[in-house]
């Protein structure tokens, strides 16, 4: 039978290419999304099913879990990866910035697992991954709200993997420097990859092949992996 899947932030960066390698699997996939339209409009032309939210708004996202709910009685993976990377000046001088890190790494998560919980129990391997970070387990003192707000995403990894099983299992990703943003400039490019053992930006493809393997190993759940280059040795 098909295997669905929901991938928070599947716009642009890690959603979209770990979007595009589910299709090509041939999952029914629902590729959320905020602002990225672009990319979304390149998952349709693959198949998927473009659901859009604004995870700083309850109704929007109550909204995408009907949506999802009316269109499939079972979701075999959901992925928690939408995130605002804001750091302490933004939060600073913005509330609306600061309440936004933690509804699109808490509310939004707990929303969505609470919300497709049925249909992730149908699935008979129901899988959910949330996105963390390596800084959800010692924090960065310049990302002081994000880095709260990870930790609580990790919290909920573990309470959700104890509540849902075993019918489903749920487990975390801590990224380290996966992919630096565009702006991100050489001299901040070098510093953290001198403090990463591996010495380099590890790219998306290690994730996605995290993403198969939590999937493929039954006995795995509440459990956290990093995939970080030994970065998180560093910090
Ligand atoms: N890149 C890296 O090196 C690292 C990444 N991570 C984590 O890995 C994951 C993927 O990283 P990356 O691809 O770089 O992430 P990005 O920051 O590039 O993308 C985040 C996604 O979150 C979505 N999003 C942001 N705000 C909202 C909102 N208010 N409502 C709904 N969706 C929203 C965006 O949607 P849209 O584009 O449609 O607006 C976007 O698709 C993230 O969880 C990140 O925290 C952790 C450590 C390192
Ligand atoms: N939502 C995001 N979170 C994070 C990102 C990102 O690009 N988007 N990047 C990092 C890394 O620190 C990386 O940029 C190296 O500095 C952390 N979280």
């Amino acid at each position: 039978m098909r295997k669905t899947a929901v991938i928070t932030g599947a716009g642009r960066r890690f959603g979209f290419e770990l979007a595009k390698a589910l299709l090509t699997e041939g999952y029914q996939l629902f590729a959320h999304y905020n602002s990225s339209r672009d990319g979304i409009d390149e998952l349709e032309a693959l198949g998927a099913q473009g659901v859009q939210a604004d995870f700083t708004n309850i109704d929007s996202i109550q909204a995408m879990v009907r949506t999802i709910s009316s269109a499939t009685d079972s979701v075999d993976l959901l992925v928690n990866n939408a995130s605002c990377f804001f750091d302490n000046e933004t939060v600073d001088n913005d509330n609306n910035a600061l309440a936004a890190v933690f509804q699109v790494h808490g509310m939004a998560p707990y929303l969505l697992i609470s919300g497709l919980q049925r249909q992730l129990s149908h699935s008979g391997n129901g899988l959910v991954i949330n996105i963390t970070d390596i800084y959800a387990d010692r924090p960065s003192t310049d990302y002081i709200a994000y880095c709260a707000a990870k930790a609580g995403l990790a919290n909920m990894t573990q309470a959700f993997a104890k509540s849902l099983a075993p019918s489903v299992r749920v487990n975390a990703i801590q990224p380290g420097p996966i992919l630096f943003l565009p702006e991100h400039d050489k001299e901040h490019r070098m510093q953290v990859l001198d403090e990463t053992p591996l010495r380099v930006e590890g790219g998306l493809e290690p994730m996605i092949e995290t993403v198969r393997f939590l999937r493929d190993n039954p006995f795995i759940t509440g459990e956290s992996i990093k995939v970080d280059g030994g970065r998180g040795l560093m910090i």
